[in-house]
């Protein structure tokens, strides 16, 4: 559904200053998908999620959804691709719903200017993500969780086949993230949407079947489950002990040139954090990086 190549975006700030927010990033996406970004603040997370739902466009580089070249786009036809194609949640929805209006009127209203009024369409879709008996609560009776599923009912009213989520759970307590979640694997499951979630909270991601981590730009590693949550999920199984850390293995991302990132913690560990050489060796079948100070090491085999 979604493949990103050597994707480069550059704000310029002013006529002297500019921020390279992504630095040739690779990053594949496959249909029906429920997959996590993570990264800190700062790493372009953000940045990614607006040139996958068409709000910016990137500099440089390749980024293909859905058989669409979004480099390419005119004007006209990326309008058309976010109307078409993407919906969005934010973390925080509130500041896009209104207050004195019912659930089901909130999911009416984007309808409504677009000039369409869909009654039974809105409450389809808040039924679809739990929220059926409350369609005729007002919003602000509603717990911030609560109104983030409207948000979601929302976001769906298009019929998106991607749903991007900048920190949707960002404002919510754990117990209400972890139902937030379920509502996205619930849709990903039943609609076949495909969901790309960006997060802090290394938490949710363990609820996720791939976690993509992004350092300075750049897709630094893969988190990747040994099983499925939604085969879990399915077991009716799923609970605190089988969503521990040992059922993701991480990798680190080698790009086309070769290049991978190495964790800061591990440069740290071994204290070369100030250093830009290392040390590549071959052990014993593995490949040994190395603090450049440390005496050479004899390669060849014995
Ligand atoms: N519109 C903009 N103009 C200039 N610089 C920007 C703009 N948007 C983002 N940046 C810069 O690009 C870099 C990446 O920002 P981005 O918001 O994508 O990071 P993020 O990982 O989402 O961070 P956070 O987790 O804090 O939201 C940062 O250095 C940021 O200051």
């Amino acid at each position: 559904m979604i493949t990103c190549e050597n994707l480069v975006k550059i704000y310029k700030i002013d006529d002297e200053h500019e921020v390279m927010a992504l630095q040739g990033l690779d990053l594949q996406v496959e249909d029906g998908e429920m997959m996590g970004i993570i990264g800190n603040s700062g790493s372009g997370k953000s940045t990614l999620l607006n040139m996958l739902g068409g709000l910016d466009r990137p500099t440089a580089g390749k980024l293909i959804i859905n058989d669409r070249d979004l480099l390419r786009l005119t004007d006209k036809e990326l309008v058309q691709y976010k109307r078409d194609t993407v919906g969005f949640i934010w973390q925080n929805n509130a500041r896009n719903l209104v207050p004195y209006l019912t659930a089901v009127e909130n999911v009416e209203l984007p309808m409504l200017l677009k000039g369409r009024y869909k009654r039974d369409r809105a409450k389809e879709l808040l039924e679809m993500i739990g929220m059926g008996h409350r369609i005729n609560s007002k919003l602000n009776m509603l717990s911030g969780g609560e109104q983030q599923r409207v948000a979601i009912a929302i976001s769906l009213s298009n019929n998106p086949s991607l749903l991007l989520a900048d920190e949707p759970t960002g404002s919510v307590d754990t117990k209400t993230a972890d139902i937030i979640l379920d509502v996205f694997r619930e849709l990903n499951r039943n609609l076949g949407v495909t969901v790309v979630i960006v997060t802090h909270d290394m938490q949710l991601t363990r609820k996720m079947d791939r976690v993509v981590a992004i350092r300075d730009g750049k897709t630094s590693s893969e988190i990747l489950r040994r099983s499925i949550y939604s085969d879990i999920m399915n077991e009716n199984t799923l609970n605190e002990t089988n969503v521990e850390d040992d059922t993701h293995i991480e990798y680190a991302v080698l790009d086309n040139a070769g290049r991978i990132q190495v964790p800061r913690d591990y440069l740290d560990s071994i204290g070369i954090s100030d250093s830009n050489k290392l040390q590549v060796v071959l052990e014993d079948g593995r490949i040994a990086l190395l603090n450049p100070n440390r005496r050479p090491v004899d390669t060849k085999p014995s």
